[in-house]
C-alpha cells in the first residue's frame, strides 16, 4: 500500500501504543520486518513539548522512513500548528489520535471522544492537512457506543479532506478492549472510501491478520498488543502473507539477541536509570504467557542496574538449551 510518496510494504504496520512504541521499539519493530511504526501520540499543547518525555518522543534521528507521529489534541489550530511543528523535527507522516479511549486522553475532549462531533472531527481533519505538505492519517474507533457507530461518516470526512490514509479498530470507544473486535465495520469502511485503509484490533498470530485483511478488504493489518514482547510477529506475519507457510517460533538463542539489543537501545537513548525500568515492562512481556519464563521474570525484575539485567538475561538464555523453541 501507499501513503502519499511512502510505499509500505510489507502492509503490516505497528499501531500507536503510549508507553510502548518509543523509538527503540518502533526500530526493533521495523527491522524485525513492520512496513511502518506510528510513535506514540505526542501532545498537540505547545506548553509540553519542552518537557524531556516529549523531546524523547519528538527524537526521530536515525529513523528509517518513513517516520510517522501521532498527535492528540482538541483544538484545530494547536493540532495544525503540532503537525507544523513536527514536520519541522523529522515526522514524515503525521497520524491524528482519535482512537484512544484513555480517560486522559477523552476527559479533555480528544482521542476517541472526538468521534462524537463530527463537524470537530471535520475542522480538525481539514485544518491539520491544510498545515502540513506531508501525508496525513487518522486514527478512529468504529464509533462512540454500539447505538453511535459511525465510522463511515468519519471515513467520508477524512477521505473529502484529503486524508491518506485511515486506521480503524474494531471496537467503539465504549467496548474498551472489551469482547472480540469486529471487522465488518472495516470492512463496510473499506468499500465505502477510494482512501487505504489499515485494519486493526486482535491480531495476535499471522492467520488472524491474513484473515482480517481477507474478510475486511484492507490494505494492511495494524498490530498493537501482539507485538508487545513479541517483536518478531511483522516478520511472521509478512512470511505467512507472501507464502502461507508459518516461520518457526525464534529459539532461545534469538531471543536473547533480540532482547539483548533492545534493553541496550533502551539504556542509550533513556539513560541507565529510566531505562532499566523501562526494560522491566518490556521484560514482562517478553515472559508473558510462557509458562517456563515466569522463572526469568522473576530473576530479570530484581536488577537494579543495567549490567545486572543483561547479564541476567543473557544467563537465563543460556541456560535454556539450545534448540528449545519459547512455547506459543
Ligand atoms: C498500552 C496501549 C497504549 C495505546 N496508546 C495509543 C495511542 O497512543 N494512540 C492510539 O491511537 N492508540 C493507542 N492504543 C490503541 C492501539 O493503537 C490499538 O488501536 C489497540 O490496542 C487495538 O489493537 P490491538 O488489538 O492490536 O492491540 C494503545 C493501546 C495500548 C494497549
Amino acid at each position: 500500500m501507499q501513503i502519499g510518496p511512502y510505499r509500505i510494504d510489507p502492509p503490516v504496520v505497528l499501531a500507536p501504543m503510549a508507553g510502548v512504541t518509543d523509538k527503540p521499539f518502533r526500530l526493533l519493530c521495523k527491522r524485525l520486518g513492520a512496513g511502518l511504526a506510528v510513535s506514540e501520540m505526542t501532545n498537540a499543547d505547545p506548553r509540553l513539548w519542552q518537557t524531556r518525555k516529549s523531546r524523547q518522543r519528538m527524537d526521530h534521528e536515525g529513523e528509517p522512513e518513513p517516520v510517522s507521529v501521532q498527535i492528540a489534541g482538541y483544538d484545530p489550530a494547536m493540532l495544525a500548528e503540532a503537525a507544523r511543528y513536527n514536520a519541522g523535527h523529522g515526522a514524515q507522516i503525521i497520524d491524528i489520535n482519535m482512537g484512544c479511549p484513555a480517560k486522559k486522553v477523552c476527559n479533555v475532549w480528544s482521542g476517541s471522544a472526538l468521534l462524537q462531533d463530527e463537524p470537530l472531527v471535520a475542522r480538525i481533519v481539514k485544518a491539520v492537512v491544510d498545515a502540513v505538505d506531508i501525508p496525513v492519517t487518522l486514527k478512529i474507533r468504529t464509533g462512540w457506543d454500539r447505538q453511535n457507530k459511525n465510522a463511515l461518516t468519519i471515513a467520508k470526512i477524512a477521505e473529502d479532506a484529503g486524508i491518506a490514509a485511515l486506521a480503524v479498530h474494531g471496537r467503539t470507544r465504549a467496548d474498551k478492549y472489551e469482547g472480540d473486535a469486529e471487522y465488518d465495520t472495516i470492512a463496510a469502511v473499506k468499500a465505502s472510501v477510494g482512501i487505504p485503509i489499515f485494519a486493526n484490533g486482535d491480531v495476535v498470530t499471522p492467520q488472524q491478520a491474513k484473515h482480517v485483511l481477507d474478510v475486511t478488504g484492507a490494505d494492511a493489518v495494524m498490530v498493537g498488543r501482539g507485538a508487545q514482547g513479541r517483536p518478531w510477529i511483522f516478520r511472521e506475519i509478512s512470511h505467512y502473507l507472501a507464502t502461507g507457510e508459518t516461520l518457526p517460533e525464534p529459539t532461545p538463542r534469538e531471543v536473547c539477541d533480540i532482547l539483548v539489543h533492545h534493553l541496550e537501545h533502551l539504556y542509550a537513548f533513556y539513560g541507565e536509570l529510566q531505562g532499566v525500568r523501562i526494560a522491566r515492562k518490556h521484560l514482562g512481556w517478553y515472559a508473558k504467557d510462557r509458562a517456563e519464563n515466569t522463572a526469568f521474570r522473576d530473576v530479570v525484575n530484581r536488577a537494579e542496574t543495567a549490567q545486572d539485567q543483561l547479564r541476567l538475561t543473557r544467563e537465563y538464555f543460556a541456560s535454556l538449551q539450545d534448540g528449545v523453541r519459547l512455547a506459543a
